[in-house]
């Protein structure tokens, strides 16, 4: 099965490829060249859907299965902070190592050295005009450190539950197996099951 990834985020596609090993995986850019879609919606779910709809359109083949991601992290105890706002915390086209400072800071602020945290994703699935979404999440912690260069985005400073090392640290293979992107996928392949 051909699936087009609408996303630009490389650590996305590297664990989207890993996931479905099975798939003919392309990113949307492969397809349509750069493109920017802006995400203004108020959920993770109205983004998904907005960047899944949008690139769809571009591709403009009927057929064309595409999949898109909306995802990040948040804190209770800032408020739910990042959330939605995950990828720009520390601005417009902030890094990772930005954002990861930025949530650093305000931890120190509120001497958090640890605290609760999840990850949330969700896919936006389009087929034939017909949009489908899921969600996973993964529960775990944040500290107010980086440790380990695996993963992208939060993962060195997020431990997830049941484990005492951040996911910077721990092989792919743990993520894979809680992840919230792994969850999501497992209900994203149930629902292609069902409509193509
Ligand atoms: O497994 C993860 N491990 C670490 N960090 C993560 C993860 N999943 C999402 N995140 C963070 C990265 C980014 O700061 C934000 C996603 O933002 P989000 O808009 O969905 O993605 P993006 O702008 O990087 O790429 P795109 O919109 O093209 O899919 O949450
Ligand atoms: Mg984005």
């Amino acid at each position: 099965m051909k699936i087009i990834l609408a996303t630009g985020n490389k650590g996305k596609i590297d664990e989207f490829k890993k996931l479905l090993p099975n798939e003919e995986v392309f990113t949307f850019k492969e397809i349509i060249g750069d493109y920017e879609v802006e995400e203004d919606k108020d959920s993770f779910k109205g983004n998904a859907v907005k960047k899944a709809q949008e690139i769809y359109e571009k591709i403009g083949s009927k057929d064309a299965i595409v999949i898109s991601d909306d995802s990040g992290i948040t804190v209770p105890a800032l408020n739910n902070e990042p959330g939605i706002y995950s990828a720009r915390y520390a601005g417009t086209n902030a890094t990772d190592k930005e954002n990861n400072s930025k949530l650093i800071s305000k931890l120190k602020e509120k001497n958090l050295k640890e605290t609760e945290a999840y990850y949330t994703a969700c896919i936006a699935i389009v087929y034939k005009g017909y949009t489908y979404t899921v969600h996973g999440w993964m529960y775990g912690k944040v500290i107010d450190k980086e440790i380990g260069e695996n993963g992208f985005g939060y993962d060195p400073m997020f431990i997830p539950n049941g484990f005492d090392k951040t996911l910077g640290n721990l092989p792919y293979e743990v993520k894979k197996e809680f992840s919230h992107r792994s969850k999501a996928l497992k209900l994203a392949k149930k629902v292609l099951d069902i409509i193509l």
